[in-house]
């Protein structure tokens, strides 16, 4: 990983974003190390990028840092969604170890949600847009389906082991939820018996730390999102069992970072066609233009130029 050259000539269309216990691919080989810095700050590790096979760059970063130095509460968000859209990244997919509010969904099973319910703290900083330029992207739809979809059709075929299963917006229908939802808390400490039992009341399904404001700005990045994630505990719902520790996470990953492995490479392989045909987000592609709302006397030109480094061209700035 020194040696590598630190700029890459083309866009790199697809974004992984590994979450705890995944810090780097495995079985691609890397050909760059960007080091990108933002109006935002820096992203919380270097870009690498790799090829496939058969020659799609793909662009990884670590949420946490390589280190794990980052917690959920102070991971770069902005800086990392920006630094993937200015390479040119239309599609991300983010891994994410959580924890299971559901007896049906076991640790080791795959999990792909469609909706968030948001239990930060409002102590992170959610949007590239504030007083100066105020835009309002829609979240109806945090994730999205289609890549949901896709990801879901490759995934499933991908996981081995002992009845390790891939739980979607399809497969949860029969258990009569017309969702798959993730509660995004604020940690760092996990949850208590009580707040896990109030999720499961909501109808939650998984809980993490580091969904938002990741998929949200992703939206405002009219980047298409799709989170998928590695089931690790039980939280803190089932009386009989020890509530989530860190070791329970650690060790219930690294059991699965094979499983994890081969989920990406079959999406690699199967999904590339789509990627470099730009399948993915297309609806999103200039939503931010009319998403604006502060008129051309009220527009802050610094945050004018920062919005550049993001959305180049999209907006007037009159003299
Ligand atoms: C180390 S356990 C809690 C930690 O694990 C998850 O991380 P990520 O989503 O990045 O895989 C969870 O969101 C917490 O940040
Ligand atoms: N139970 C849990 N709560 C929040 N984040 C998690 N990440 C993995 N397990 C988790």
């Amino acid at each position: 990983m020194q040696n590598l050259p630190t700029t890459f000539p083309e866009p790199v269309l697809l974004g992984i974003i590994g979450g705890t216990g995944l810090y780097h691919l495995d079985g691609l080989v890397p050909v760059a190390k960007l080091v990108i810095q933002t109006p935002w700050g820096s992203p919380s590790s270097p870009i690498i990028i790799s090829r496939t096979p058969s020659g799609m760059p793909v662009a990884f970063l670590s949420r946490h840092g390589v280190h794990h130095q980052y917690s959920p509460s102070d991971v770069p968000y902005q800086a990392n969604i920006a630094a993937l859209k200015h390479i040119g990244v239309e599609t991300i997919i983010a891994f994410s170890a959580v924890g299971s509010l559901r007896g049906n969904i076991k640790p080791r099973d795959f999990v792909i949600p469609n909706q968030v319910i948001d239990r930060t703290k409002g102590i992170r900083t959610s949007s590239f847009f504030k007083a100066g330029f105020v835009a309002h992207v829609g979240f109806g739809n945090p994730f999205d389906d289609e890549l949901a979809a896709a990801i879901a059709q490759h995934a499933s075929s991908a996981l081995q082991g002992d009845n390790v299963l891939l739980h979607t917006r399809q497969t949860e229908k029969a258990n009569g939820f017309s969702d798959v939802t993730l509660i995004c808390m604020e940690g760092p400490a996990f949850s208590t018996r009580a707040e896990s039992n109030l999720y499961r009341s909501w109808g939650g399904h998984v809980i993490n730390m580091s969904c938002l404001p990741e998929s949200k700005l992703a939206k405002e990045a009219e980047i298409a999102y799709q989170m998928v994630c590695m089931s690790t505990d039980y939280d803190a719902w089932r009386e009989e069992e020890e509530a989530v520790t860190v070791e329970m996470v650690v060790s219930n990953l690294k059991a699965n970072s094979e499983n994890a492995n081969r989920v990406i490479v079959s999406i690699l392989n199967n999904l590339e066609h789509d990627i470099t045909n730009h399948r993915f987000g297309k609806s999103l592609r200039g939503s931010m233009r009319l998403a604006l709302s502060t008129g051309q006397h009220g527009i802050d030109r610094k945050l004018y130029q920062d919005i550049q480094f993001l959305h180049p061209g999209h907006y007037d700035l009159a003299n």
